[in-house]
């Protein structure tokens, strides 16, 4: 397997720059230390919406909090709107917006109260504080509820809420973690457009984490996928799934007990790449869907092993994760949930 040869864009004006940060948690009740982070390496041009892209416990939310000065690197060096992360820990958290996974707005308060309030800690004068909580209401659709107490929003309301809270001060570089995160669906396409119009019309950089395919297809100029605390492809989503030639073809089983078989008869074909199994769905890379389909259907019914579902589809985002980490993201994410289970 190649590796991923872009992980830098180089030249232009960058607003992230990450450099081999390490960062291991500790041993704790007698379970072994965590590389959470191993030499993860990226940047963000500025003005771009880059989606940092993994399962559970890739190491997304432990590289923000690094790029927000909430945590320390072991080592490797994070830059964020041309500043130090740890030499410059003040300037750079003036000059960055964080709208972490858990909402720090206030329920009791009103949304207005909330805004004012943030904009007064860094440091706005009340008068301005009030023009720009105003200003902000207006932009995310929320003034007729300015005056409600935040704990009546619906939790689109409230996300939108907890992204204008991170905009308050102007930032340069707005981090999102996991920002639609419990959202419906939408509330999670409203939250999007906010996010595209954002940093369409002012320019503003923004690195969001997800561990939602579709939202990094959908929001993202550009995306780090990242696996066990190292980027292992980065690109557009259209280069990333232009990297794979031919089609992807899944195969429904009527009876998941037949996935093995089903995975041993499609390998031995001829044009077949990766074979992979995904509950009672056996998926195949191939390099044309159209002459690949007869033969896969032709397979199946001289074994006499119904089908529920064939389709044919270009590369898809899972496709690329599966070239560069042998697996599907939904198999990382169950290993990573049944590895919290464990630990717990
Ligand atoms: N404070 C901590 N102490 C010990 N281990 C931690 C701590 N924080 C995170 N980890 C572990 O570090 C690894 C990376 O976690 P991190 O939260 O950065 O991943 P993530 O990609 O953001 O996933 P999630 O979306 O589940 O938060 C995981 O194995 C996690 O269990």
């Amino acid at each position: 397997m190649a590796p991923p040869t872009h992980a830098r864009t180089g030249g232009g004006d960058l607003a992230i720059e990450v450099t081999d940060l390490v960062k291991t948690y500790p041993a704790a009740r007698k379970k072994p230390p965590v590389r959470a982070l191993d030499g993860l390496t990226f940047d963000v041009p500025a003005g771009v919406v880059l989606g940092l892209l993994g399962p559970n416990g890739a190491g997304k939310s432990t590289a923000v909090k690094i790029l927000t000065t909430l945590s320390r690197a072991d080592s490797g060096t994070a830059r964020v709107a041309g500043l130090d992360v740890v030499k410059d820990q003040q300037a750079v958290r003036l000059a960055i917006g964080y709208v972490p996974q858990q909402s720090s707005s206030d329920p009791m308060a009103t949304g207005t109260e909330n805004l004012v309030l943030s904009g007064r800690i860094y440091g706005l004068s009340r008068s301005d504080s009030v023009r720009r909580a105003a200003e902000l209401l207006e932009r995310f659709g929320l003034a007729e509820a300015a005056d409600r107490q935040v704990r009546t929003y619906s939790g689109g309301m409230q996300r939108k809420l907890d992204v204008a809270l991170g905009l308050v001060h102007r930032p340069r570089v707005l981090f999102l973690d996991e920002p639609t995160t419990g959202l419906d669906p939408e509330a999670r396409a409203d939250l999007w457009t906010e996010v595209e119009r954002l940093s369409a019309a002012e320019g503003l950089t923004v690195l969001l984490t997800t561990h939602y395919l579709e939202e990094a297809d959908r929001l993202a100029a550009q995306l780090a996928i990242v696996d066990h605390g190292k980027v292992v492809a980065s690109g557009s989503p259209e280069e990333l799934k232009a990297e794979l030639h031919g089609d992807s073809v899944q195969v429904e089983l009527a009876d998941a007990a037949s996935t093995t078989r089903v995975h041993s008869l499609i390998s031995g074909l001829r044009g077949i790449g990766e074979v992979v199994v995904d509950g009672n769905v056996v998926r195949a890379r191939v390099d044309h869907g159209a002459t690949a389909v007869p033969a896969v259907l032709g397979v199946l019914e001289e074994q006499e092993i119904p089908v529920a579902a064939v389709t044919v589809a270009r590369p898809t985002l899972d496709d690329v994760y599966l070239r560069y980490t042998g697996r599907t993201f939904r198999a990382a994410e169950q290993a990573s949930d049944a590895e919290k289970e464990r630990a717990a």
